[in-house]
């Protein structure tokens, strides 16, 4: 395994859901079984799973494993840390081989599935950290989502899809703009009983 700081560019998520149903076993078992995990390293133990390599992918699977679940209507939650360059993830890792096609989009661009979640961005090893952090909160208001300000986090409000893309961008343009590791944790709220009127 070869370590290099802040070259590596494997991308990874350590995740968890938690629906909200006596049948929570079954829900996360249909989550992970049923989503195309193929284009990633994959490992779930009893606390998280966790998804290893191109970045793409690293988001369309955790959005899809979200989405497959909430989709059901059942109240999820999600929390996921992602992160690149790690100075202790490998390089070289077979999963960045992997082409850009995504396998999961077909089956859930027709989903429209609002959820309210919230996001906090580490750009390490770059400088003006707390420039990188209100550059890239602006951009998010650029994404077709509602964006509040909360404390040690920025809220987001929207559909799915809009916010895993923003999030995936704000994560790339923060690694592209010096950050030698970046750590971006997001918690999700899905089909909350206290969601009333498509507003929390
Ligand atoms: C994404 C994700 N991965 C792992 C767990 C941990 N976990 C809790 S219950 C259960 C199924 C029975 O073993 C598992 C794997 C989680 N909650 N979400």
């Amino acid at each position: 395994m070869e370590n290099h700081c802040g070259t590596s560019r494997i991308a990874g998520c350590s995740f968890s859901v938690h629906p909200m149903s006596d049948k929570f076993v079954d829900y996360i078992k249909a989550g992970l079984n049923e989503v195309d995990s193929s284009k990633v390293w994959m490992k779930t133990d009893d606390v998280t799973t966790t998804v290893r390599g191109r970045m793409e992918h690293v988001f369309e699977v955790t959005e899809a494993i979200l989405l497959h679940i909430a989709k059901t209507g059942v109240h999820v939650a999600f929390q996921g840390t992602f992160s690149i360059g790690c100075p202790g993830d490998s390089s070289g890792d077979v999963h960045m081989d992997e082409s850009e096609e995504r396998l999961n989009k077909p089956q859930f661009k027709e989903i429209e599935q609002r959820i309210a979640a919230k996001f906090s961005l580490y750009p390490m090893g770059g400088g003006d950290y707390m420039d990188t952090i209100y550059r890239q909160i602006e951009a998010m208001k650029e994404k077709g989502v509602e964006v509040t300000p909360a404390h040690y986090s920025t809220r987001l409000d929207g559909d799915t899809r809009d916010i895993f893309t923003g999030l995936q961008d704000v994560f790339r343009e923060t690694e592209a703009s010096g950050s030698s590791h970046t750590v971006m944790t997001v918690t999700v709220s899905a089909n909350s009983p206290s969601h009333k009127d498509d507003r929390p």
